[in-house]
């Protein structure tokens, strides 16, 4: 590259030399449009020294510096370019003044012109061309603007779309979350997702206005570990929480269930339909109506169930698997935790627990799981298809459940605990609708570890602000629990969208596998 070594090429104390280069391109561009005539060799010079000039007002630290922020922090293309539209203007502003170019807008327009007349006779400038959008942190060659509109337009149309293939009961909560009616249209709710960080501020303004009592503790927005943060913490922390919630909202109206789970009956297995009662459905999915009934940890808590509240929605099962099985599905686990592969909870509420996902998708997947896992995974995984043929044979009216077929094993040491939680809320969030866990330790009591489940009471609706929006009329009620032993060989089953829990600190090492049954 040829440099002048000293302020732009062409000026000499600042004293314009290339004055009317506007002039000259727009004579040369009107010139080949009617007569086919190439742009002369002085007007190759001319537009070299232009571009070198800019080259030297990009190459500025400060302007780098600037560019490379807004590259890192805008993701979306078009807003990227109308952002760095006025950086640019300032650092070409003096160089077209000099070389007398119009301003702004109409100079970049003539300038881009003249480049792509030139190029046609000189290759050097359009690699010039290419080193200067290079600096700009845009692509080497211009995509023309009507290609980056018509992008843009065909992702709003493939967004609408799959918000309008999604059920009314799931766009319906995400239309709420954005301030708009249940039954908002798919356009009017597209319109409305670029607003989601700052919906997600809106709600998190709320609910710092409520004041941090109301918000911190078991059961709440944050648990008590967050109790001495300061403001500025916790509103970055529950603005992250509702934008990463509105996030998944939005994830779970516009990707399909089926297009990431399988059919049950893909996974049936004679272990989980010998083990699925009749008991069994009604203790999940039993009338809604009955206020009485025990809950069905009969042997465990047979006092404290009618406490409660709730006569469905856990079943639980004991002995479903020896103990010499589930003994070795820890020994496998802690090679995969020597390993490396069990890795911590990212979760705020989940505060030291670890887990590793085994994946059940394809039959290399199988392959590749230790042995003792590997059963425990396939009996799980015959469950769903067990239930609704249960729920069916007994009249019993089930969700429509879907397999997605990976097992989260998860472990807690002292020290760990998961606060109060629901796994799904109202299924707006993720598409769990039943959760199924099966216990693999030796436990004594004393060893912690249980798994506390909550009755819930009716709290003032609070629609539209919170996580779960119309869910937030159910709460737990911390004063009524019941403590589950993760017996080796246990299997609770609960209704992920309904049922309040937690993971009490166990003094022991306690390991679980997990599997989320999914529904629409
Ligand atoms: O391990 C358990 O008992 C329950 C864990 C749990 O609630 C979860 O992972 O969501
Ligand atoms: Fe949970």
């Amino acid at each position: 590259m040829s440099r002048t070594g000293h302020g732009y090429a062409g000026t000499t104390n600042g004293v314009t030399t290339d004055a009317g280069l506007g002039k000259k391109f727009s004579e040369a561009i009107s010139a080949n449009a009617r007569e086919k005539q190439p742009p002369s060799q002085a007007l190759v010079e001319d537009g070299r020294r232009l571009l070198e000039a800019l080259m030297e007002a990009y190459m500025d630290a400060e302007f780098q510096r600037e560019v490379c922020r807004l590259r890192e922090e805008i993701h979306d293309e078009l807003r990227f370019l109308t952002t760095l539209g006025p950086l640019a203007a300032r650092a070409q502003e003096p160089v077209f003044q000099c070389f007398g170019l119009p301003p702004g807008q109409r100079g970049v327009i003539l300038m881009k012109m003249g480049v792509r007349l030139l190029s046609t006779v000189s290759p050097d400038i359009k690699e010039l061309a290419g080193d200067l959008r290079e600096l700009l942190c845009l692509p080497r060659e211009e995509e023309d603007i009507t290609s980056t509109i018509k992008k843009a337009e065909s992702e709003f149309q493939d967004l609408q779309q799959k918000i309008a293939a999604a059920p009314l009961e799931l766009r319906g909560p995400l239309a709420e979350a954005f301030l708009l009616p249940y039954n908002a249209s798919p356009v009017e709710i597209a319109q409305a997702v670029p607003r989601l960080p700052k919906r997600a501020k809106e709600i998190a303004d709320h609910h710092m206005a409520r004041g941090r009592q109301d918000i911190i503790g078991e059961g709440k927005l944050l648990g008590s570990d967050m109790a001495h943060a300061s403001d500025e913490t916790l509103q970055a922390k529950v603005q992250d929480m509702f934008e990463r919630y509105l996030q998944k909202m939005l994830s779970r109206v516009i990707t399909p269930l089926d297009s990431y789970t399988r059919a049950p009956e893909d996974f049936a297995c004679s272990w989980a339909r010998d083990l699925v009662s009749k008991q069994t459905i009604q203790d999940l999915w039993g009338s809604q109506t009955c206020q009485t009934a025990t809950l069905p940890v009969r042997d465990v808590v047979e006092d404290l169930s009618s406490q409660l509240g709730f006569s469905h929605g856990v079943a639980i099962l004991n002995d479903t698997v020896s103990v010499k099985v589930t003994r070795q599905a820890r020994e496998e686990l802690a090679a995969l935790e020597t390993a490396g592969a069990v890795t911590p909870s990212q979760d705020p509420c989940n505060v030291g627990a670890r887990s590793v996902w085994l994946h059940f998708e394809t039959a290399e997947e199988r392959e590749k799981s230790p042995p003792a896992l590997r059963e425990l995974c396939e009996h799980l995984l015959g469950l769903p298809h067990a239930l609704l043929a249960a729920a069916e044979s007994n009249s019993v009216v089930a969700s429509r459940l879907r397999v997605h077929p990976h097992i989260m094993a998860a472990t807690y040491r002292r020290g760990a605990e998961y606060h109060c939680h629901k796994d799904s809320y109202s299924g707006t969030d993720n598409s769990r609708m039943v959760t199924i866990l099966l216990y693999l330790n030796d436990w004594q009591p004393g060893d912690g570890g249980e798994l506390r489940l909550f009755g819930t009471k009716q709290v003032d609706a609070d629609v539209g602000t919170g996580p779960g929006l119309r869910d937030a009329a159910s709460a737990p009620d911390l004063e009524r629990f019941v403590d589950v032993a993760p017996l080796s060989g246990r299997v609770v089953m609960f209704r992920s969208r309904e049922i309040w829990h937690a993971v009490r600190e166990p003094r022991e090492q306690r390991w679980a596998m997990t599997l989320w049954v999914m529904a629409d």
